[in-house]
């Protein structure tokens, strides 16, 4: 399917050469026009996820405002906490987030509303109000799962009114003192925030959206598409693959080293995660942003996990274009998302792919109001059998 034109997706359009633009702007633009949170320099979560939702660029009192909103409406309902500490902490922290948001559906205004009975043509304004306060209560959840799994013996700060939603998430994540590492959240959650539709996590929530599932759901199945290790759940592996490199390697790090590991991986049948990619076929602007915020900071550059990320991209595409397989040799966002935050202290690289889960609910969210709002249909394509497809050649 690849290639294939088949959604209707206004938040983001993805270039092979280019990358992401959300709604015609680059990385380079959201970062000088979309506001930051007071004290940083980042663009803030909601000023991403108000022009992925609007087309425009909030001002800094729009941004601040919806920050306000988010944390307003931010805090877990007690069965929902009550689930999740219920949960054994050695269940991947992915299903944990599903399971979460699926649950967080008791609320829906959406479900409600169409119990009632409403016109078709009201079901976005529900719609909206279920995206907002689902986007609104993720990062209470995302975190409490990570003091479950990892930190039980921390308590659970509360909510504050006065942060914006990363701000909260790095807060509630136990981190708020690390004004760096909660920068480099805000960075990240904007970034993977949206990749146009046809990604799995956007598109899974696009599909199950379609039936009318409320938007909780919906986003709880793009979970489980977000967690294979194809895609969301490659950040994890990245993480899990530099440091046995790092651990076979040792500290003598070269450029031989780094290939011979590489061909190691590809001869015993893997994928070299944080490389390739569906669409694109040029480095990641998203690998690029990440990458000049590491080049940005002294602490990051001397970093021996960030600068073995930064030679194994010096490395790798001229491998994979010898192993002659990938049509992209080149990094994808993986590549380096998690290395920086293994490098400020948190390291549980399980947990990585709930952060990117976090920030997929921007554009996959905002997609669903749109679906809504615009009346678009069930998804449904057509599927042959094996022996259609015989005959459906032979008569080509
Ligand atoms: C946020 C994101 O989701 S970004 C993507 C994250 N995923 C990864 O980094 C995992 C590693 N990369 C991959 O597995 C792939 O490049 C994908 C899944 C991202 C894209 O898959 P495709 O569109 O099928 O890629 P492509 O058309 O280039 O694949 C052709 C062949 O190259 C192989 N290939 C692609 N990327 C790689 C890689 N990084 N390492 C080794 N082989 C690769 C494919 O497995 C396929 O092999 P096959 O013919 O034996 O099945
Ligand atoms: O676009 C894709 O297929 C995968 C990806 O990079 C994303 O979803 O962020």
């Amino acid at each position: 399917m690849r290639g294939l034109k088949a959604m209707l997706w206004e938040a983001s359009v993805l270039d092979p050469n280019e990358g992401i633009r959300f709604h015609g702007l680059t990385i380079p633009d959201c970062q000088k026009v979309l506001p930051s949170a007071p004290g940083g320099k980042e663009m803030t979560a909601e000023s991403m996820l108000w022009l992925l939702l609007t087309g425009q660029v909030p001002s800094p009192e729009q941004s601040r405002q919806l920050s306000a909103e988010l944390a307003e409406k931010g805090e877990l309902p007690d069965f929902v906490a009550k689930l999740i500490d219920s949960l054994p902490n050695t269940l991947h922290p992915m299903t944990q987030l599903g399971m979460g948001v699926a649950a967080l559906n008791h609320d829906s205004a959406f479900q409600a509303a169409y119990e009632r009975g409403i016109k078709k043509s009201d079901y976005w304004t529900h719609t909206l109000e279920d995206c907002i306060n689902l986007i609104a209560r993720l990062p209470a959840l995302a975190a409490r799962i990570y003091r479950n799994v990892y930190h039980p013996e921390n308590s659970l700060l509360p909510v504050d009114k006065n942060l914006d939603l990363v701000g909260n998430y790095s807060n509630m994540l136990g981190f708020g003192h690390n004004e760096h590492l909660t920068e480099y959240l805000r960075l990240y959650i904007a970034l993977h925030g949206d990749h146009e539709g046809g990604n799995a996590s956007a598109h899974t929530a696009h599909l199950v959206g379609s039936t009318l599932s409320d938007p909780y759901i919906s986003y709880s199945a793009a979970l489980f598409a977000l967690a294979g290790p194809l895609h969301g759940l490659a950040n994890q592996e990245v993480l899990r693959w530099q440091l046995a490199m790092q651990k076979e390697i040792g500290n003598e790090v070269s450029h031989d080293k780094i290939k011979d590991y590489l061909w190691k991986t590809l001869k015993s049948g893997q994928v070299v995660p944080g490389y390739g990619h569906g669409v694109l076929r040029n480095p990641d602007p998203r690998f690029i942003a990440l990458q000049e915020f590491c080049k940005s900071r002294p602490e990051l550059q001397s970093s021996p996990i960030i600068q073995l990320v930064q030679q194994t991209a010096e490395v790798a595409p001229d491998v994979l274009k010898e192993h002659g397989k990938t049509k992209n040799p080149y990094p994808n966002v993986d590549a380096t998302s998690g290395c920086v935050l293994h490098h400020y202290g948190l390291t549980e690289f399980k947990y990585y792919t709930v952060i990117f889960g976090v920030s997929r609910a921007l554009g996959a969210l905002t997609q669903l109001v749109w679906a809504r709002a615009l009346g678009l249909p069930l998804e449904r394509p057509k599927s042959y059998s094996m022996d259609a497809l015989e005959k459906l050649i032979k008569s080509s």
